[in-house]
Order: C-alpha cells, then sequence, then structure tokens
C-alpha cells in the first residue's frame, strides 16, 4: 500500500483536497485532527506540554488552544520543543491506522509534511498551493483569525516555493471545479501505476 503526503500552508486548501479524495473513496487521514485528539487523550502529551508551557495549557475542555497558539507561535523554540512532544506520538498512530487500511493508497494529510521531515515515510507527495493574499483571506473567513496572527503561523512554515522542490504533485487550488478534475486525475494516475 502506497502512503501519499498531502500538504500545503495554512489556508492553501489541502483539508478541502483530503475530502475530494475521500469522496472517490481513498481512506484519509487528517493528522491535525489527529494530533489534536492525542493533546487530549495522552496522559505523556499532557504532562510534557504542562510542564514546558504550564498550567494553563490545559482548561476544561482540554488542550487551551488560545493559550497555546499564543505562546509557541510566537517562539520558535517553544514550536519546535511542542513539535517534538506531539509529532512522534502523531506518526505511530498513523503507522497503526494504515496498517488497518485496506486500499492502493491512503492519503496523510499534514501542515508541516515536509517541515519535520514526515514527507521521508511518503512514497509520493502532493502539494496545494494557493497565493499567500488568498490564503490569508480564506482563513480570515473561515476562522476569524487577524491578519498577524495568520502570517505568525506562515512564518513557521517554509514557504511554497521551498516546498515545490521536494513535492512530486502540484495543485495549484484556485478555482474548486479545476481542483476536483486534477484530483480526479492524480488518484486515477496513482491507481494506474500501481
Ligand atoms: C497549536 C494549536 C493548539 C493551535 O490551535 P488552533 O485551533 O488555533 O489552530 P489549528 O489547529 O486549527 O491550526 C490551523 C493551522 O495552523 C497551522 N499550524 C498548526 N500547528 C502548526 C505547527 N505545529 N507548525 C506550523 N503550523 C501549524 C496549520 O496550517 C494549521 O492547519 C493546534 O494547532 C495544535 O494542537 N497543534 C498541535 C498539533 C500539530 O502540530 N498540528 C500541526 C501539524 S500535524
Ligand atoms: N479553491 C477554493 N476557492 C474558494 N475557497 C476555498 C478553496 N479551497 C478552499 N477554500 C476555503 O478556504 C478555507 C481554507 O481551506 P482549508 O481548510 O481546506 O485549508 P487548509 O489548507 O486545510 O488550511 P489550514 O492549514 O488552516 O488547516 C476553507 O474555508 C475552504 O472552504
Amino acid at each position: 500500500m502506497k502512503i501519499v503526503g498531502l500538504t500545503g500552508g495554512i489556508g492553501s486548501g489541502k483539508t478541502t483536497v483530503a475530502k475530494m479524495f475521500s469522496e472517490l473513496g481513498v481512506p484519509v487521514y487528517i493528522a491535525d485532527v489527529e494530533a489534536k485528539k492525542l493533546t487530549n487523550t495522552s496522559k505523556v502529551i499532557r504532562r510534557k506540554l504542562i510542564e514546558l508551557l504550564g498550567e494553563n495549557a490545559y482548561n476544561k475542555e482540554g488542550l487551551n488552544r488560545t493559550y497555546v497558539a499564543d505562546k509557541i507561535f510566537a517562539d520558535t523554540d517553544l514550536l519546535r520543543a511542542v513539535n517534538e512532544i506531539i509529532h512522534p506520538k502523531v506518526a505511530v498512530h498513523f503507522k497503526k491506522w494504515a496498517a488497518e487500511q485496506k486500499s492502493t493508497y491512503v492519503i496523510k494529510e499534514a501542515a508541516i509534511l515536509f517541515e519535520n521531515g514526515g514527507y521521508k515515510n511518503c512514497d509520493l507527495v502532493v502539494l496545494v498551493t494557493a497565493p499567500k493574499a488568498v490564503r490569508i483571506k480564506r482563513v480570515m473567513g473561515r476562522d476569524k483569525a487577524s491578519k498577524y496572527e495568520i502570517e505568525q503561523r506562515m512564518d513557521n512554515q517554509w514557504s511554497d516555493e521551498e516546498k515545490m522542490k521536494l513535492a512530486d504533485i502540484i495543485i495549484e487550488n484556485i478555482d474548486l471545479e479545476a481542483t476536483k478534475k486534477n484530483v480526479a486525475e492524480i488518484h486515477n494516475s496513482i491507481l494506474k501505476k500501481s
């Protein structure tokens, strides 16, 4: 079974694209969603995050996302330390999940697949791109986040130019219908080569 990585910067549309693969019957693993679940279910992660960020890292609902985001996206060392706590656990969880799937290939969607080296465990990497200004507008519409908060996250992610050097396939996600057609073609091509 092949592992196809799917990545892209904040607001590029990778979750939208992941959904299109899912609609074609491909099992999709959304690393961000699973990472969030693990921050609330893993006692080890909880203990380490509290050690690193203080008691406020958690509240009654679980991970205090606003508090954590404010801290880590303004401090590269803290962000790296948080990634080092969470990402190895996600990698183990993904491996287990992938082993249970019965399909020619699976999609692993992750925002920072290149940045954390996760792409090395993929047979193929699909990169979703869109101009920065478009991405900012999309996320402002989706999350009610400020331009500053979005740019802070972008600064902690590689640029599209850097990612393009390592990607196998690039989807420029502007027009949704064109993207859907592109996804269907990529899907057929992966199936044909398998
Ligand atoms: C830091 C947290 C609490 C912020 O939560 P919040 O609801 O504000 O943002 P959300 O999770 O929806 O993320 C929105 C986007 O921010 C960017 N982003 C999130 N985490 C990271 C990261 N570690 N490094 C760079 N960019 C990131 C991504 O583009 C992501 O899609 C949350 O992202 C989290 O729990 N992160 C840990 C899991 C993780 O590392 N996920 C990212 C890739 S697997
Ligand atoms: N081609 C498109 N045209 C218009 N809106 C789009 C397009 N693609 C995605 N969107 C919208 O833009 C927003 C961001 O898309 P999506 O959540 O898929 O991005 P993402 O790359 O997963 O972002 P993040 O890294 O923040 O999780 C969503 O509200 C989505 O509906």
